[in-house]
């Protein structure tokens, strides 16, 4: 079915090409060439080049930039993809260039689906829409005191995770690591989404209907070719997707519901304790340009993508923390033993989240994890609002513009031996800048940028390191961590949602007295 339904593709991808060559009109900026790139091979090429993951795209990408410099251009489908690799260059266009390299590409027509139309904080134009959502975001949910206020349910999540992990131990049965990880990270970012504790089933629900779409997410690629054309040829693929955002609308919109009955009835007695969930900030939104509030579908795509962007990046982070803490003991000793100091008078047996500013090698620790592996290789893709003339190459309106994130933290220019998990690098630079904390945000200068950078950077990023501070000093403090059966830990990547583990972390965890 495929193999004729490209055919008809590639027909009509050539009709369209010749169409566009005859009509194009030559401005200022087509004067300069596209950055450099493959043999382009119209239309076929394009196609191939499509149906690649990222993750094959990478060792392509590198041997490119190691001919052609650190920014090239792929013919991916039917537009342009320039890829850059080089952190001074991605400080020119995020950061000194921000206001042009901000946008986002138009959505593919299944991702609309799922972003209804553009309508969220990640896939958004760069515009009055994404202002609001991205302000909304930052400032009801994600500012320090917003974040404050849900102390009491990160360490709720995280006794339920400490008692899962002893009742294992106790068991004395390998421990499957990721499972828990995104089963806490999910307790938790639901329960700031919709204000509420759910039980098991109905954490499990949200979880099977999140991951679905992500997990399928290949096998609706073929569908944006020409989605006129494969809504009447693939069908029923195009069924399979709107029945995934059915299911996920089942299960979100009576929380949605429930949340503004209650929201209603608190009105007359508000309690001044109560923590304001992400739900009840949409209910009050009013699209700018529209003049209308969110509807139903809009505010599922928008609590999905919260618990989406901030559930897969934070579980896969922590599970390759915790993997470099198993392969290397004496990091995990030495972690140890800084917490020992400061719990050294305590009855208490929580490493408390006011605690965390004074362990500055949990801090390395965290840095080097996010630097080895970050969990997005490539920031989401970027589009310029203009076609522009970036280092002499023509960077077009109608592309996309990717960033390399892990290859620029593995810089060797930067990072000596980068490919070393060596937590102590980050203590070394922040003595060498006289006690400065390392800037994670790239403003001054991009070292390394596993949150993006500029104004598009992930609104999330202190709330991550807090989540992977708070989370890997208690799983460290409670339990002595081991590979099960003394194995060796296999750090060989995989391309999911984000870049995780191929072979899931399995350790035997042992409480420490
Ligand atoms: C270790 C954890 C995390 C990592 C590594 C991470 C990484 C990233 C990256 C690389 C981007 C793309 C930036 C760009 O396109 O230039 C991003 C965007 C985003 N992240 Fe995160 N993120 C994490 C956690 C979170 C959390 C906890 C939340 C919220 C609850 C969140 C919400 C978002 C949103 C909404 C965007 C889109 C921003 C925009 O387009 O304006 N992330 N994140």
């Amino acid at each position: 079915m495929e193999a004729w339904f490209i055919f008809i593709i590639l027909i009509s991808f050539c009709l369209c090409l010749l169409i566009t060559l005859l009509f194009s009109s030559h401005s200022k900026t087509s004067r300069h060439p596209l950055p450099p790139g493959p043999l382009r091979v119209p239309i076929i090429g394009s196609v191939l080049w499509l149906r690649r993951s990222f993750t094959e795209l990478q060792p392509i990408l590198r041997s490119l930039h190691a001919k052609h410099g650190p920014i090239v251009t792929l013919p991916i489908g039917p537009r342009p993809s320039v890829f850059i690799s080089d952190r001074s260059l991605a400080h020119k266009a995020l950061i000194q260039n921000g206001a042009v390299f901000s946008d986002r590409p138009k959505s593919l027509a299944t991702s609309k689906v799922t972003n209804s139309n553009q309508h969220s904080v990640t896939s958004a134009f760069y515009g009055p829409t994404w202002r609001l959502l991205r302000r909304n975001l930052a400032s009801e949910m994600l500012h320090a005191t917003r974040i404050q206020s849900f102390s009491g349910t990160r360490k709720w999540v995280l006794h339920t995770l400490l008692n899962r992990l002893r009742s294992n131990s106790e068991s004395g049965k390998s421990i499957k690591v990721i499972d828990h990880l995104q089963y806490s990270m999910f307790s938790l970012l639901v329960f700031m989404c919709f204000g509420e504790k759910l039980d098991d089933d109905q954490i499990k629900d949200i979880e099977y209907v999140q991951r679905r779409y992500l997990l399928n997410f290949d096998r609706f690629t073929v569908l944006n070719f020409w989605p006129r054309l494969t809504k009447i040829l693939l069908r029923k693929r195009w069924e399979e997707l709107l029945q995934i955002r059915k299911e996920q609308e089942d299960v979100l919109v009576p929380l949605i519901r429930a949340r503004k009955k209650a929201k209603e009835e608190a009105i007359n007695t508000p309690d001044p304790e109560v923590v304001v969930p992400y739900v009840d900030t949409l209910l009050d939104l009013q699209w700018p340009e529209e003049k209308r509030k969110l509807d139903e579908g809009e505010i599922v795509s928008l609590c999905s993508e919260f618990i989406n962007a901030g559930t897969d990046t934070t579980s896969t982070a922590l599970q390759w923390i915790m993997a470099n803490l198993v392969k290397y003991p004496h990091v995990q000793e030495r972690l140890v033993e800084e917490i020992r100091e400061i719990m050294r008078d305590r009855k208490e047996k929580e490493v408390k989240e006011e605690d965390l500013g004074k362990l500055p090698y949990l801090k390395a620790v965290i840095l080097e994890g996010l630097r080895r592996h970050p969990p997005a290789h490539f920031v989401l893709p970027h589009a310029v609002s203009e076609d522009v003339v970036f280092n002499n190459y023509l960077v077009p309106k109608n592309g996309t513009v990717n960033f390399m994130v892990s290859d620029m933290g593995w810089d060797p220019n930067v990072w000596e031996s980068p490919m070393e998990f060596k937590p102590e690098r980050f203590l070394n630079y922040t003595e060498k800048n006289g006690g400065e904390a390392f800037d994670i945000t790239g403003n001054r200068e991009i070292k390394m940028m596993p949150f993006g950078a500029g104004r598009r950077m992930c609104p999330g990023y202190n709330l991550a390191i807090l989540l992977l501070e708070y989370f890997v000093a208690n799983l460290i403090w409670s339990f002595e961590w081991r590979t099960s059966n003394g194995g060796e830990v296999d750090m060989t990547e995989k391309e999911e949602f984000t870049v995780v583990m191929e072979n899931p972390l399995e350790v035997c965890v042992f409480p420490r007295s």
